[in-house]
């Protein structure tokens, strides 16, 4: 299951098209958008989400609320580009209004941007880097949330820091974080401590009034999954390169630890890898998950557990000295309409590169024509699993 994205932040709409999705998946319009709605929601957001109310249309590949096995194209109009019509507009001169922006921030991708494309208006490349794209790719990402759905795997997140400010938790991997999906997304920040939450609010209370903004980190968790999905033959078939290379394309990820992660580096092996254990009638097991669910680039049918580090967001109120790409003298970099902090957001959009990469997973062991042979080869693999565990 491969998807494209396209569309500009300001222009008409974004537009995805996911392709490689079998027959007889049920797909809700419903379920999409409510993931959408989470994208857009946190503390810490801008004004642009009180313009936008992201919804997907689907134009193609689903009839009656189920796959046909063609292509999905999925679109999700921007409200802002009504304000944005003339600078924005395919075709004609600019407007003699038209203000470029010539003061690369730093940390965005204005700079390098331009001088990879050319161009005297940093708008050029900033009008695609911007994480707006992210919406379309969360809308095409839940036509693969649906089939995980049907194969009983399930996808979530949560936040565990805002800038200097942690989710206190007992050991969350020895055991597969079982916060109850309710703490997290009435949570203004995705974080399923009330308390933490409120911590966290007032730290970016704190940036917003000082002109900061702030990154943080999340956690990011798949239950339900077989064993030996993804593979070890080759560097491409390993799921954690595959999950990783995901994770690291959504802007301003810096990080991505799969189980103990770094701190593994630090620890004697009998402390980071989980002994193997076997319940007659119920299969293999494992007496720990440090590994986070994934050994020799195959899941292991532990929870997938994955942590992403975010940096704080470039657009600064109180901004730092760049230089005019007219003038070439130093002055301070543009500051536009921004987010203070978008980890929250950042999390769902990892949701769904992780739901992607899995979907996929699964689709290259089981078949991807129809969902009907699909469960059967499922269910052919469990039944195997279960005789060589007797
Ligand atoms: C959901 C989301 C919202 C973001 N909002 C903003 C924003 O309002 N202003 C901003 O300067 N950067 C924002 N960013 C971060 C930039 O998109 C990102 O830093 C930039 O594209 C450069 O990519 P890099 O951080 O990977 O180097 C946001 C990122 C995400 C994931
Ligand atoms: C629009 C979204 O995020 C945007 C990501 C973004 C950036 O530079 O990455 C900059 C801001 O856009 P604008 O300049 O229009 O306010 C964010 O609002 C969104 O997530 O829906």
């Amino acid at each position: 299951m491969r998807f494209i994205t396209a569309g500009e932040s300001h222009g008409p709409a974004l537009t995805a098209i996911v392709e490689g999705v079998p027959a007889g998946v049920s797909v809700s319009e419903r379920h999409i958008n409510a993931d959408l709605r989470r994208r857009q929601m946190g503390y810490g957001r801008g004004a642009r989400q009180c313009i936008e109310s992201d919804e997907v249309s689907i134009t193609s590949g689903v009839r009656f609320g189920v796959t046909l096995g063609s292509p999905v194209t999925l679109v999700v109009r921007n409200r802002d580009a009504q304000n944005w019509a003339d600078r924005m507009a395919p075709f004609g001169k600019p407007p003699a209004s038209l203000k470029r922006e010539t003061r690369p921030r730093p940390g965005h991708a204005d700079l390098v941007g331009v001088l990879k494309v050319g161009g005297e208006d940093c708008r050029d490349v900033i009008e695609r880097a911007s994480a707006r794209s992210t919406a379309a790719l969360v809308a095409a990402a839940g036509i693969a949330r649906e089939f995980l759905a049907a194969v009983g795997v399930n996808v979530f997140s949560y936040v565990t820091s805002i800038g200097s400010v942690s989710l206190d938790e007992d050991e969350p991997l020895l055991s597969a974080p079982d916060y109850k999906p309710l703490d997290i997304e009435v949570s203004d920040l995705r974080c399923p401590s009330l308390e933490t939450t409120e911590a966290m609010k007032a730290r970016i209370d704190e940036a917003r009034a000082a002109g900061e903004s702030l990154g943080g980190a999340f956690r990011v968790v798949a239950t339900g999954l077989l064993p030996g999905l993804g593979g070890y033959a080759t560097p491409s078939d390993r799921l954690s390169a595959r999950i990783g290379g995901a994770l690291f394309g959504i802007p301003s990820v810096k990080g991505v630890e799969f189980g103990l992660g770094f701190a593994a580096a630090g620890l004697p092996g009998s402390q980071v890898h989980d002994a193997i254990t076997l319940e007659r009638g119920r299969g293999f097991g494992r007496a720990t998950n440090r590994a986070g669910g994934l050994e020799g680039g195959m899941t292991t049918g532990l929870p997938l557990v994955v942590t992403c580090a975010v940096k704080p967001i470039p657009t600064l109120m109180s901004p730092l000295d760049t230089i005019d790409l007219d003038t070439l003298e130093s002055v301070e970099a543009s500051c536009e309409r921004s987010d203070v902090c978008a980890v929250p957001s950042a999390a769902v959009v990892a949701e769904a590169q992780m739901a992607f990469c899995l979907a996929e997973a699964y689709l290259s062991k089981f078949g991807r024509d129809d969902m009907a042979s699909i469960r059967g080869a499922i269910a052919a693999y469990r039944r195997r699993l279960g005789t060589m565990s007797k």
